[in-house]
């Protein structure tokens, strides 16, 4: 790979005797990588690419997985580059946390916080660009998330809506993506010597308004996919300087990460708590990252928390749709409709104003004139609710991601009913006697057959 001269001339002089070993690894395949979904049930085709165990994530895989397959689409797992799986592995949340992904598309690290949540506490999943948070909707949609607010704001906004809010704030900093140059040479094309010190300043602005969001106790972290010290360990020393408040908590290294480097910044010996992974001492592209606790003694405000907001007709609508499609209470929802939407939201969302929110919580569903119809959304997140459900098979589902009308093997109950894939809710059907009406969404619809769908 044709590296730009002054990245190699850069890297020699910080690296020394290693320099070589480093710039060689640019030159070596590709690592793939796949996260498995803890809330999910195992496929037998997942469970036959699970043969190349991560060292440090439970439910990472190396090895390839096919966005088209059923079990992607449904949820069940996500490709991700292995060294970024150090990210969700690092920043892992407890049980009924206030978390912030404050840099999150296309949702990689906010599938794995979910996968740690299991529906519990609040995620609020941010990304600024209008055009990326698509994609972080479709893919916490697809992990079938009931505790996620998406929100398409800058850093400064949501500083304001939650003053020291988050018990876990996690920022994925954009960088000047040195670690991607392998997967994607194009990502070479931004960069010149000065463009990690110009990356650098937009990550100041990011952390300075972090640390207004942080409660006090809580935890930072902090990562890039960047080799430049001005970004990894000159950033944290800069916030350790600037913010005596915070400190290091120590990472533990495995599998060929090593320690940052304090030589790289102001020389402070703390700095070796945080990690670096290098492509030619592991098995990834490389990666940055520093867990930090925030020791602030600032008063926390109790902030007003969200409450259902259903018009009587809509709250008739909604508990007749309840009885016909069993739906239990859902837990730890408020109720609110937005539009002809009715939405879940997390009861820990405080209520804000003037926050641009892509997805104020799971869509729950659409009020038609008379009657409900329930959403996809849903149905990827039924999976330890009791709605209906009906077994169909990998030819079935060919047909239903199709949009096509197709019929089971025997007659089921009629009405809405999610339908089951090798145990993976994949979204509702309208049955009648054998017969399955399609509700697979319009957009999404794709013709599969067994090449383009196996995992
Ligand atoms: C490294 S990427 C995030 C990757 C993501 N965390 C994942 O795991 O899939 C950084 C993100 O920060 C966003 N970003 C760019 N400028 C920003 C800013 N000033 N404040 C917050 N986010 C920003 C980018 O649009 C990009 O999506």
């Amino acid at each position: 790979m044709q590296l730009p001269a002054e990245f190699i001339t850069k890297y020699q002089a910080l690296l020394g005797d290693q320099a070589a070993a480093f710039l060689a690894a640019f030159d070596e395949p590709v690592e793939k990588g796949f996260r498995v979904n803890p809330n999910k049930p195992v496929t037998s085709a997942m469970q036959a690419k699970m043969t190349d165990p991560i060292a440090y994530s439970k439910i990472g895989y190396y090895g390839k997985v096919n966005g088209n397959a059923l079990e992607h689409l449904a949820g069940a797992v996500y490709s991700q580059e292995p060294s970024a799986m150090t990210v969700g592995e690092v920043a892992r949340p407890e049980l009924n946390e206030r978390v912030l992904d404050l840099c999150a598309a296309p949702g990689g690290k906010t599938t794995h916080l979910l996968s740690y949540l299991k529906q519990t506490g609040l995620l609020v999943t941010n990304e600024i660009n209008p055009k990326r948070v698509t994609a972080l909707g479709d893919n916490v949609e697809r992990y079938g998330a009931r505790n996620a607010v998406i929100t398409n704001e800058t850093p400064a906004h949501l500083a304001k809506a939650f003053p020291h809010f988050f018990d876990r704030i996690l920022v994925d900093a954009p960088c000047s993506g040195e670690g991607m140059f392998r997967k994607d040479p194009d990502a070479m094309q931004y960069w010149n010597v000065d463009y990690p010190a110009e990356c650098a300043a937009r990550q100041r602005e990011i952390l300075t308004e972090t640390v207004k969001m942080m409660r006090p106790g809580g935890h930072l972290i902090y990562s890039t996919c960047t080799f430049a010290p001005e970004e990894d360990e000159q950033m944290i020393a800069w916030l350790l300087k600037t913010y005596p408040d915070f400190e290091l908590e120590p990472i533990e290294k495995v599998a060929g990460m090593v320690d940052a480097k304090p030589e790289w910044a102001d020389g402070n010996p703390e700095l070796k708590k945080a990690a670096r992974l290098f492509p030619h001492l592991m098995r990834g592209e490389g990666h940055f990252i520093a867990k930090l606790v925030y020791r602030g003694a600032d008063k926390v405000k109790d902030l007003r928390t969200v409450r259902d907001s259903l018009k009587p007709s809509e709250r008739q609508l909604w508990t007749q749709a309840q009885q016909q499609l069993n739906v239990p209470e859902l837990p730890n929802l408020a109720l609110q409709v937005h539009g002809d939407q009715l939405y879940g939201v997390p009861e820990m969302m405080p209520v804000t104003r003037r926050l641009k929110v892509f997805r104020p919580g799971i869509q729950l569903g659409t009020f038609k004139k008379k009657r409900f119809e329930p959403s996809y959304a849903l149905a990827l997140a039924s999976d330890d609710l009791a709605l209906p459900k009906v077994a169909i098979t990998s030819a079935q589902w060919q047909k239903y991601v199709h949009g096509e009308t197709f019929d089971l093997d025997q007659a089921g109950q009629n009405g809405f009913t999610v339908l089951t894939c090798a145990g993976l809710p994949v979204g509702f059907g309208k049955v009648v006697k054998r017969t399955v009406k399609n509700f697979f969404p319009k957009g999404l619809r794709f013709l599969a057959t067994d090449d383009n769908t196996s995992l």
